[in-house]
């Protein structure tokens, strides 16, 4: 005990020197940063005035040049720095709070003791010459997560360094003051872990840095291949180690890599808001974040309404109407690589015929016929690819637009319009024209010739939005082309209710409605006619939640990114959106690619020990996932034998739950419909919050939501409304039940009535009360 509080003075005297240190640190800095500010303000007020400007003669052109050029650059250098004081305040803030979490001693082989201390970021002693704390990426600091201590190594870029480590160490500090402190043996601190874990869910996810784990270091730093395959159980900190992953680059490749060029494809827009104050808490700038869904939108313009993911499976799980077969059978269909070959083929044809066009027109009249158009199309050179003859035929639509101008001006309707300009627009158009050189003070008063330049000004006006479309490429007609894939009978194995998938997808599409499933092979065919839109700037990208992304939607995005490294992470078993049936999921099937390497989590974090093993039991292979040994209740399935007294049931394990302190909690619906009639229900004592748009975000509280939607997503306490047989019996159900259920950190509540679903028949009794 003694020596314990020995060790403990000890240390919080070297954190109270660091505090010191830092504060003065800190104090410098922002003198340095208000006099920096200050000199970048008089930079950018006397730009001009301290550049030479004389460009009568080309040797002064080129001195004005250089003379701006420079004086750009010492801004810009002076920007850059100001940027990088204030990241470093903000730095010494959140290290004034807690420096450091975890010490390792290690000595080299060869080489002398070396005490390590680990925290966010690191911090150089007065002289800056020795590392009072190292940052958690630095290489050193890897020992820490992957080794006990005994003997030990870690990589550096000159090669690997090995030795002994004798100590371990970990710190809990908060307002500069430890609150715990362990040496730790075997894993990394199982009291911290334990502590961090048994914690309250919170509405935006954590950083794991202090408690990360030797399998999720592996995926943080991995830097080899091309692309990262993890396929972790659930709640096995996928999502935590690729926000970690993330940090860990832009730290490894801080100057190559901005945070703007790490790019993470997400499952929806709450769990965009859940997962995004994780890097800032580690002093980096957010990544991109996206949905497909947001891309695919961007990319058509408003042109239809996108059924979403969750729309679809909504579908999916209510539709009992004729057809739905069919529909389900396009969507794995569609989802599949087949489809797209089917597609390339399609294309080839269409190089030779098929291709359709709009008519142009301009106030009503049609200026070009489609048939025209087609007609220009296919006499152009067939050695050209269809975008570069689109190109031509766009260069020759604009031509025609341009002799359309011309014609138009001798019409009356411009003269018109310009009477009835009103003032603003005429000004602006006095403006433009005297810009243009076309008329001064001394003509203005020519009537004539003034009305004949405002009708210019009109016609020009008129046909810009034509103008902007034809550029756009929107008299292609891709909706005819792409329902056109129904009416081929192109040598390949349809389906064999092709006829009827193609009934269903060109109905909705002519209704202007964009089937979920549509979305992919539609935007890959534009490409393969437009010329396909690639993002060469973005480095690295990240694809959570990758089980519910179709071979075909991967394979569509591998192709946007051409010069970015993948890490794609998921979980077979949470597969719960249609795309992928029963067919493997991007995450097995991912093989096909050269350069791939794969990890698997298989310890789940997120859940007490008893509802791990429970949960583990709902899918086949569930014996292989391990649970993180955290004590907790076990889970409860209650019976109820009627609708009312199931709704009783709901609504004192919601009492039961809010007395014990559990903060969130969830109801899991299957349906939207489901959870309007429970919220409806509970809202005369609860007032729960009802989710049921992707949009919104989660707070603490009492709250009701389909499972799709909760996704990615984790609270205290978990209560499934109605897990009877009638409920949930389909066997492609299995894998919504199961995310779910895994959605539970401390509690998990299970209601049926009459017959319990086969889901759950199948778990040993002495696994729930
Ligand atoms: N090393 C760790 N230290 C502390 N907490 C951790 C660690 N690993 C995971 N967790 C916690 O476990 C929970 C689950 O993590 P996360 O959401 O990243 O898992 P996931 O594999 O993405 O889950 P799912 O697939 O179920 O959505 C989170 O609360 C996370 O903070």
């Amino acid at each position: 005990m003694e020596k314990k509080t020995s060790i403990w003075k000890l240390e919080q005297s070297r954190i109270d020197n660091i505090i010191e240190l830092i504060r003065t640190k800190r104090t410098g800095l922002e003198e340095n940063t208000g006099q920096l500010k200050e000199n970048i303000i008089d930079l950018r007020k006397n730009f001009w005035e301290d550049v030479t400007v004389n460009i009568d003669e080309p040797d002064e052109v080129i001195e004005t040049y250089a003379s701006i050029k420079q004086q750009a650059e010492l801004l810009s250098e002076r920007e850059r720095s100001h940027g990088q004081f204030y990241k470093s305040i903000k730095l010494y803030n959140r290290l004034e709070d807690s420096p450091y979490f975890a010490r390792i001693d290690f000595t080299e082989d060869g080489g002398k003791k070396e005490t390590v201390y680990i925290g966010i970021g690191s911090l150089m002693d007065k002289k800056e010459d020795d590392f009072l704390i190292y940052d958690w990426r630095a290489p050193i600091s890897s020992m820490y997560y992957d080794y006990s201590p005994g003997a030990a190594e870690y990589e550096t870029p000159e090669g690997k360094i090995k030795g002994e480590m004798d100590l371990k160490r970990q710190f809990l500090i908060r307002k500069g003051k430890i609150t715990g402190l362990f040496d730790t043996g075997i894993t990394i601190g199982d009291t911290l872990l334990q502590q961090v874990l048994g914690g309250n869910a919170s509405s935006q996810m954590k950083s794991i840095v202090a408690t990360i784990q030797k399998e999720q270091n592996r995926i943080i730093r991995y830097e080899k291949d091309k692309m990262l395959v993890v396929q972790g159980v659930a709640g096995s900190g996928k999502t935590s180690a690729a926000m970690q992953r993330i940090a860990y680059l832009l730290y490894r490749y801080r100057k190559t890599i901005r945070a703007d060029q790490v790019l993470l494809f997400s499952p929806n827009q709450m769990f965009i808001s859940y997962v995004s104050s994780v890097l800032p808490e580690l002093g980096e700038e957010n990544m991109r974040q996206n949905t497909f869904q947001e891309y695919a939108a961007q990319r058509l313009d408003d042109e239809y309404k996108l059924e979403t993911p969750f729309e679809q499976l909504e579908y999916l799980l209510t539709s009992r109407e004729d057809g739905a077969d069919a529909r389900i059978d396009g969507i794995h269909f569609k989802a599949g690589l087949e489809f797209k070959h089917l597609i390339d083929e399609y294309v080839k044809e269409l190089a030779k015929k098929g291709m359709h066009f709009r008519n142009i027109k301009f106030r009503g009249e049609r200026i070009v016929a489609a048939n025209e158009i087609n007609n220009y199309f296919y006499q152009l050179d067939a050695a050209m690819s269809i975008p570069n003859k689109i190109e031509q035929v766009m260069e020759w639509l604009l031509e025609k637009v341009k002799e359309l101008e011309k014609r138009e001006i001798d019409k009356d309707w411009p003269v018109e319009e310009a009477a009835f300009m009103d003032k603003k627009d005429y000004l602006d158009a006095y403006k433009s024209l005297q810009k243009n050189q076309q008329f001064n003070e001394e003509t203005f008063d020519d009537y004539q010739r003034e009305e004949e330049l405002l009708t210019r000004v009109v016609v020009e006006r008129s046909l810009r939005p034509l103008r902007k479309k034809i550029k756009k490429l929107k008299f292609i007609h891709l909706r005819k082309i792409y329902q056109g894939l129904y009416e081929h009978d192109l040598p390949f194995s349809y389906p064999d209710n092709w006829k009827q998938i193609g009934e269903k997808s060109i109905a909705a599409l002519q209704s202007n409605i964009l089937y979920a499933e549509d979305i992919t092979p539609y935007l890959y065919l534009q490409d393969q006619i437009e010329g396909r839109k690639i993002n060469p700037v973005i480095q690295y990208v990240f694809i959570d939640e990758a089980q519910d992304y179709s071979p075909f939607q991967f394979e569509f995005i591998r192709q946007l990114f051409p010069n970015a490294h993948f890490t794609l992470l998921g979980d077979y078993n949470q597969a719960i959106l249609a795309n992928v049936g029963e067919s493997p999921t991007i995450l097995e099937a991912a093989g096909g690619y050269e350069h791939v390497e794969r990890m698997k989590l298989m310890r789940s974090y997120r859940s007490t020990k008893p509802i791990v093993e429970f949960t583990s039991r709902i899918v086949p292979g569930g014996h292989e996932i391990e649970a993180f040994n955290r004590d907790g209740t076990l889970p409860r399935i209650h019976l109820a034998d009627s609708e009312p007294s199931q709704f009783d049931q709901i609504k004192t394990t919601i009492r039961e739950r809010q007395q014990e302190g559990q903060e969130t909690i969830a109801i899991l619906g299957r349906t939207k419909e489901e959870c309007q009639h429970i919220v409806s229900s509970l809202q005369d004592e609860f007032s729960p919050r009802y989710i049921y748009k992707e949009s919104q975000t989660f707070e603490k509280g009492l709250m009701v939501l389909p499972v799709y939607l909760a996704k990615g997503i984790e609270f205290d306490s978990v209560i499934i409304p109605d897990a009877s047989a009638a409920t949930y019996y389909r066997e492609n159900e299995r894998k919504l039940f199961y995310t779910a259920c895994t959605r539970a950190m401390h509690e998990l509540d299970i209601c049926y009535r009459g017959e319990m679903s086969p889901f759950l028949k199948q778990i040993p009794s002495e696994l729930y009360e």
